[in-house]
């Protein structure tokens, strides 16, 4: 039976948000009353952009920037010593001749800008928390302080001064309403560049690297390439976004950034609802509006700087009363509408096909594997196989070493000694990531679903490998990616109704039931087609016919061909899934066989029922 969604509605309201958006904001300069607003409207334009610019990085990646001017700084400088320092200084161009200059300043101003995220990046990538926010700190002044002692090259603290307005040709477009609707143009292409890319699995990338960076790498992510890249997106747009201040005010210099702008456009993030779409444009708009009404306050005119005082307030009251921001509304992680049709009932996942390797042949050699912790052996040295077409149980009493060997072998920890060697590949060396290309994949002792994300959401984290591609491909939203994508899509909806979770695939992955929570962080593992399934104690908190269903499910995910690892305190569960089962006591393997064998054997009694037994 297929069940026809329809998305078809939500779809036409979603559109209808930008489309009246849009609307307003071209009728704005009429609506306006007179030029001076029209000038706040160009200006809150800008700080949209900023502020999306910076989203990438705090809201959407999860990686603090107080330093994030430092990018605008250097657009709006690359733009006016471009134009003004070498083409009319130093060439001696008349500057009413150089609107052709304009796109020139951009890609320039666009490469410098990523290049300074990456040098900003780069370093950082390993920091977080207070040391990084302290690096941002630091290199948002180190550029600002250049800004003002380069005199040679930027005029130092009188800044440089007869920067062409925009033009086309021989028209000059000077009067605020030009001005508006040239950054106006600007901000509708970063925002629809931007919407595709968050959308996309470079937006999913950053979201899951935000909610939780190991399984993120587990999925295939590589997550420090996915930081820098969060680095040189937000640096482009900021730098992009400086050009064209640089080009709306005419001139500039340090007094037009200073190190309150980096908490101002960080404020704004915040109060919009960091991590939305929408939230930065909202809470840019809403404060610099508020700002240029509150300047006509007698209170403000003689304290200028109640000012930032008062969106300081502003922001500490709505952490109280609305910790997300004014916008709630989540991220959208893909375009399709987020929803699939529903497949035949109970079809093996697509890309779980029978093997190459004859059913028997060792997949999985573990070679006299160790792991120390400080003083303490986790691992002393372990060995066995893995064998194609089977379910591996891996038991042993708490402390055994089970949740480490298993760390070990999916790349999240790497070995002290020995080899791991997975279809003739050696694995011992690679990060999590390179391990789960290699067809291994995981789930986690506790759930670790992305909270935030749907339930298809999550499963299309782990189809990454297949989806990724060039930020600005999707940007560009080429039709081959949207196919890629409802290929995944389908997919996903298969190896939900796989996994019996079929009907929760809209819903958060923090609304689901323990029950579920369990598939669906199997179910992704699925997504990544891996050919070695490691299972960390799936059945943890279920009740009895949940763990029966499991064990179907266990059986099933074998038998659609792919080999299991088990590691399982329920023993019913366990001595019935398992076709051989590895039993580990103080980090060394203490029997190998079947579940018969197992249980029987006088080491493993021992291990668990001490020595009377
Ligand atoms: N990151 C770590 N740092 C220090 N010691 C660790 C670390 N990880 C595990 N250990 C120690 O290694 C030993 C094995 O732990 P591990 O979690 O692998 O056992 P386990 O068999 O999975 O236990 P359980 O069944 O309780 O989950 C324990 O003594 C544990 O304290």
């Amino acid at each position: 039976m297929i069940v026809k969604s329809s998305w078809a509605l939500p779809r036409l309201t979603r559109l209808a948000i930008p489309a009246v958006l849009a609307l307003v904001a071209v009728l704005l300069p009429f609506i306006l009353p007179g030029d001076r607003w029209v000038r706040v409207a160009a200006l809150a334009l800008i700080y949209i952009a900023l502020a999306s610019g910076l989203n990438i990085l705090v809201g959407l990646t999860g990686l603090l920037d107080l330093g994030f001017i430092a990018f605008f700084i250097v657009g709006a400088y690359t733009t006016a010593i471009l134009t003004v320092q070498l083409f009319v200084n130093q060439l001696g161009f008349d500057p009413d001749t150089l609107w052709w200059l304009f796109p020139v300043s951009l890609v320039g101003a666009l490469v410098l800008a990523g290049i300074a995220g990456c040098i900003l990046g780069y370093p950082t990538l390993r920091a977080r928390g207070d040391y990084l926010a302290i690096m941002t700190l630091a290199f948002g002044e180190i550029v600002r302080l250049v800004s003002i002692n380069w005199i040679g090259l930027t005029g130092g603290s009188v800044g440089i001064r007869g920067i062409p307005p925009f033009a086309i040709g021989d028209l000059e477009l000077t009067s605020p309403s030009a001005n508006y609707y040239v950054v106006l143009a600007m901000v509708v292409v970063i925002l629809v560049a931007l919407a595709g890319v968050v959308a996309s699995p470079v937006g999913r990338a950053w979201v899951a690297i935000r909610e939780d960076e190991l399984v993120a790498s587990s999925m295939g992510i590589r997550t420090r390439r996915y930081k820098l890249l969060a680095y040189v997106c937000g640096a482009s747009i900021a730098g992009v976004t400086g050009v064209f201040f640089a080009h709306m005010q005419q001139f500039i210099n340090p007094d037009s950034f200073t190190l309150e702008d980096n908490f101002i456009v960080l404020s704004l993030v915040i109060l919009g609802g960091a991590g939305t779409f929408w939230g930065p444009v909202v809470g840019a708009t809403l404060w610099i509006f508020f700002q240029a009404i509150a300047r006509d306050w007698t209170i403000v005119q003689e304290h200028p700087e109640f000012r930032t005082g008062f969106l300081a307030l502003i922001v500490v009251v709505l952490m109280i009363v609305r910790p997300g921001g004014i916008v709630s509304r989540k991220l959208k992680l893909t375009r399709s509408g987020g929803d699939v049709e529903r497949p035949e009932p109970r079809t093996a996942p697509a890309g779980l096909e029978p093997d190459p390797i004859e059913a028997g042949a060792p997949v999985l050699v573990v070679d006299t594997v160790g792991r120390t912790f400080g003083g303490l052996t986790a691992l002393g040295s372990v060995s066995f196989e893995v064998r194609r077409g089977e379910i591996l149980g891996l038991m042993g009493p708490n402390g055994a070493g089970k949740s480490t060997l298993l760390n070990v072998l999916s790349g999240v920890t790497k070995p002290s000694r020995g080899s791991i060697t997975f279809r003739g590949d050696r694995i011992d060396g690679l990060d999590s990531d390179r391990v789960s290309v290699k067809g291994v994949a995981r789930t986690f002792q506790t759930v670790r679903l992305f909270w935030q994300m749907t339930v298809l959401e999550n499963l299309l984290v782990g189809a990454h490998e297949r989806l990724r591609g060039w930020v600005p491909a999707f940007a560009l939203r080429l039709p081959r990616h949207r196919h890629d994508e409802a290929r995944a899509l389908t997919e996903a909806g298969s190896v939900l109704e796989f996994a019996g979770v079929w009907d929760e695939r809209t819903r958060r992955a923090s609304a689901l039931s323990y029950d579920s929570q369990r598939r669906v962080e199997i179910a992704r593992a699925l997504m990544t087609r891996p050919k070695l399934l490691l299972l960390d104690e799936p059945a943890a908190g279920m009740n009895e016919s949940e763990t029966k269903a499991l064990a179907s499910l266990i059986t099933a995910i074998r038998d659609s061909g792919t080999d299991v690892v088990l590691i399982e305190h329920d023993m019913d569960l366990l001595m019935s899934v398992s076709d051989r089962i590895v039993v580990l006591d103080h980090g060394e393997v203490i029997a190998t066989g079947t579940p018969d064998e197992v249980r029987r054997n006088p080491a493993v009694l021992e291990a668990y029922l001490g020595s009377d037994a």
